[in-house]
């Protein structure tokens, strides 16, 4: 049976000195961070997903962001080199989960940087984003992983985002939605939705029609609901501070077999 296993990482106590590429830094409530962290974790498994927590990286302030270090097609794990330098130590405790969950592991060398926060999979489509965080070997080597296993790779420029999944993801049945003045080349995406807010373009699937956005897009929600889908929302403005989303917070394993 395919599993509905989900990776998160505690936020480190040192989470305030996150990185911020594309917004003005705010001050970040690390106290209200652990919070909502929690409650993250809990919508997650009040959809039915176990979650497992990768080993804290405390030292790393933005490991809770633990989407950018793994990319997952069908068994095999990606081993991400995340763009910036600061966040390399963060994929050595991940590695080690992976690896302990029975997933083949992968890895992406130098000179290739990738974000797995730039990778979105749409059924067998990858789109990846080529833009601050993943290079050009990157995508290569990408591409090298998992076209052997089926996977139609396709590369994107991004450019007004952090990550491509800044800017897009999609619903279940494929659409991809994003708030377009972030998005570099809308028109390469067949079957888009745009929609009114920046955050509304994150969402999670979390099985069905259920969907998992941030509190801050509520125009967004109410797009969603009115095209039948369920929609739940939580909080993560402390996240949000440090560019990151609903998405970065998990990785969901949906093709393990155990
Ligand atoms: N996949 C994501 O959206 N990751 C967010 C990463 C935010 C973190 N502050 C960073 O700049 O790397």
């Amino acid at each position: 049976m395919p599993s509905k296993k989900a990776l998160v990482r505690r936020p480190s106590p040192r989470l305030a000195d996150g990185l911020v590429t594309h917004i003005e830094r705010e001050k970040v409530d690390v106290g209200l961070a652990g919070e909502q962290w929690e409650a993250y974790v809990a919508a997650l498994r009040a959809h039915g997903w176990e979650t497992i927590e990768v080993e804290p990286a405390d030292d790393c302030p933005d490991s809770v962001f633990v989407e950018d270090t793994v990319v997952m097609y069908k068994n095999v794990a990606l081993i991400t080199r995340p763009g910036a330098e600061s966040r390399r130590a963060e994929t050595a405790g991940v590695e080690e989960a992976v690896a302990r969950l029975g997933c083949s592991v992968n890895w992406i060398w130098e000179p290739g940087t990738l974000d797995g926060g730039d990778v979105l999979k749409v059924g067998d489509t990858v789109y990846v984003g080529r833009g601050g965080r993943t290079n050009a070997a990157g995508v290569q080597q990408l591409r090298a992983a998992f076209e052997p296993l089926g996977a139609r790779v396709v590369a994107v420029p991004v450019s007004r985002v952090l990550h491509l999944k800044s800017a897009v993801t999609a619903l279940p049945d494929g659409t991809v939605i994003g708030h377009i003045p972030k998005i570099d080349r809308p028109s390469l995406f067949p079957g888009f939705l745009s929609v009114p807010e920046e955050s509304g373009a994150h969402v999670v699937l979390l099985g069905g029609s259920t969907l998992l956005m941030a509190a801050s897009a509520p125009r967004t929600a109410e797009l969603l609901t009115d095209l039948g889908h369920e929609v739940v929302t939580v909080d993560i403005s402390e996240f949000e501070k440090l560019e990151g989303c609903v998405t970065c917070l998990s990785v969901r394993l949906r093709e393990l077999y155990a």
